[in-house]
């Protein structure tokens, strides 16, 4: 009987701002009674002292709820037994509770049943097709998706069509639940499958409402803001974190990467480092170390930073975040930034070394994604199974100045060298010849106009003049062309803003 009444109906909500001017009976009833003269078919109130009030006003059919901030539970929708009595006392017809698996005082099973033995209908306040699929279990007459974008991570703006149409799947008893501000939106959800649809803030929440046109008109004067981004380098022992905007660093903090922690935690860091920046950026850029393809990080040497398996860094970095991401390996971010900062729009090829070496590759104007430009993971002929960065680094330069009974800080085997100590030269000389090995290899892979060259080591006093003898030695068939990045340990940080806005995904 309420199922017919309700079938294809508007459920409008009416439920005041808490604490604003209309949070009283008087105005609860009027708007119940405004939306029924327009044709509503039902009404959903919060409080039992409001249903009570609504109730001796109308026979129309009242989904009630009650809603409490618990201290020991995020639950706020008619978390307890006994508010399912208040409800039904004071003349609801269906009852209405939050039907998420998360910490609860009572079970999605128990209110279920207190609704069931009150004498009325039940409805489940679902977030996912899970939490429905399970309140159907225990035997609720209706679900909702009124709890979807609700349970974490920034609110939504859009209602979720999907869900409802998920939910449809499972039962004819949906309805349909979450900003649904506009006609064309409800329109929507009766197509996907709702029996009903709830409308509440665009019709009953005057604040809300005015708040939507005031930022609209406010848009439209301000000047045309240019888009600040949120850069991420994550690297293997520092991370940094900058607000940029047009290619310009306004603001950058540093913090230790805690390298026994995991992708969760790191981003969990980066967001309490950066908790004042919030709402100044308007999307997100993470460079990190290891291979990202398709959103998803996988390490590639879990020396450098332990990940185990792959992670959603794109999709759990824009539920930290509130904005949308963009992830790169953070040498194919300083590749892309090294190309933006020059006028040169040839293919490029930039190779750092520091603590370890990586790389990345622009050919016709597109950085390549995935694994390209690992060049730090190729074999070393000499090298055993070794890879190449193990003995083009400087931790290889100060292991091995250290064997010779030197100080192991590679920039004093660098001034060493510089000075004609010849146990220095022979060291860089030999990371200098692998080097240029690469580089030439490189060439005749992909030809590139210019090879850039970044990092500690590669820039360090003498390095590349070494690299360019030791391939005049080689005799290639074609000179690589060597070139000193621009930009220094900002050229990640510079890139990854940069690809958040062409959003060049890799
Ligand atoms: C998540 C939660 O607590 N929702 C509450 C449920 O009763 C209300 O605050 C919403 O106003 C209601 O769901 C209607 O949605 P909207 O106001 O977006 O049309």
């Amino acid at each position: 009987m309420l199922t017919e009444i309700l079938k294809n109906g508007l459920i409008v909500s009416c439920q005041p701002v808490p604490g604003g001017v209309m949070d009283d009976s008087p105005y609860v009833v009027a708007f119940a009674l405004a939306a029924l003269s327009a044709g509503a078919a039902g009404l959903r109130i919060e409080s039992a002292r409001y249903v009570a009030a609504v109730r001796a006003a109308t026979d129309a059919p009242i989904i009630g709820l009650i809603k409490r901030d618990l201290d020991d539970s995020p639950v706020r929708i008619t978390p307890f037994l006994d508010d399912v009595t208040a409800l039904a006392d004071a003349g609801a017809d269906i009852i209405a509770f939050d039907a998420t698996d998360r910490v609860r005082p009572a079970s999605v099973a128990a209110l279920a049943k207190a609704v069931r033995d009150a004498g009325k209908l039940s409805m489940a306040d679902c977030s996912c097709v899970e939490d429905a699929r399970h309140a159907l279990s225990v035997g609720v007459d209706f679900v909702g998706s009124t709890m979807s974008g609700y349970t974490g991570g920034p609110e939504p703006v859009d209602p979720d069509i999907a869900l409802v149409a998920a939910l449809r799947e499972l039962t004819p008893n949906v309805i349909a639940e979450g900003r649904i501000r506009t006609p064309e939106q409800a329109q929507a959800a009766a197509r996907a499958g709702a029996a009903c649809v709830v409308v509440g803030s665009a019709i009953t929440r005057t604040e809300h409402v005015t708040a939507w046109f005031r930022e609209a008109l406010s848009e439209v004067n301000a000047p045309a803001a240019r888009p600040v981004v949120l850069a991420i380098d994550l690297g293997g022992t520092k991370t940094m974190a900058s607000l940029v905007q047009d290619g310009k660093v306004i603001e950058t903090v540093s913090i230790q990467t805690d390298r026994s922690g995991s992708p969760q935690g790191w981003l969990d860091a980066i967001a309490a480092a950066t908790r004042d920046w919030k709402g100044s950026y308007g999307a997100v850029g993470i460079a990190v170390t290891g291979a990202v393809r398709a959103g998803r990080w996988r390490a590639m040497n879990k020396a450098t930073l332990g990940i185990e398996g792959e992670f959603a860094l794109e999709i759990r970095a824009a539920e930290i975040f509130g904005a949308s991401v963009v992830a790169a390996n953070d040498a194919q971010a300083a590749a892309w930034g090294e190309y933006k900062a020059s006028e040169d729009r040839s293919d490029l090829v930039f190779i750092t070394v520091s603590t370890g070496l990586g790389g990345g590759i622009v050919s016709n104007g597109t950085l390549l994604g995935g694994i390209a430009g690992h060049f730090g993971q190729m074999r070393d002929p000499d090298g055993g199974s070794l890879p190449l960065e193990s003995r083009v680094c400087g931790p290889w330069i100060a292991a091995e100045a250290e064997r010779l009974g030197h100080s192991g800080e590679p920039r004093a085997v660098f001034d060493a060298a510089v000075n004609g100590e010849e146990w220095a030269g022979v060291i860089i000389d030999g990371v200098a010849r692998r080097f240029a090995r690469l580089c030439c290899d490189i060439q005749l892979a992909i030809d590139p106009a210019r090879i850039v060259i970044g990092g500690g080591v590669g820039l360090a006093t003498g390095f590349m003049d070494r690299v360019r003898a030791e391939i005049t030695a080689l005799a290639p068939p074609v000179m690589p062309e060597l070139r000193a990045a621009k930009l220094g340990a900002s050229a990640g940080i510079v890139g990854i803003a940069d690809l958040v806005l062409t959003h060049k995904k890799t």
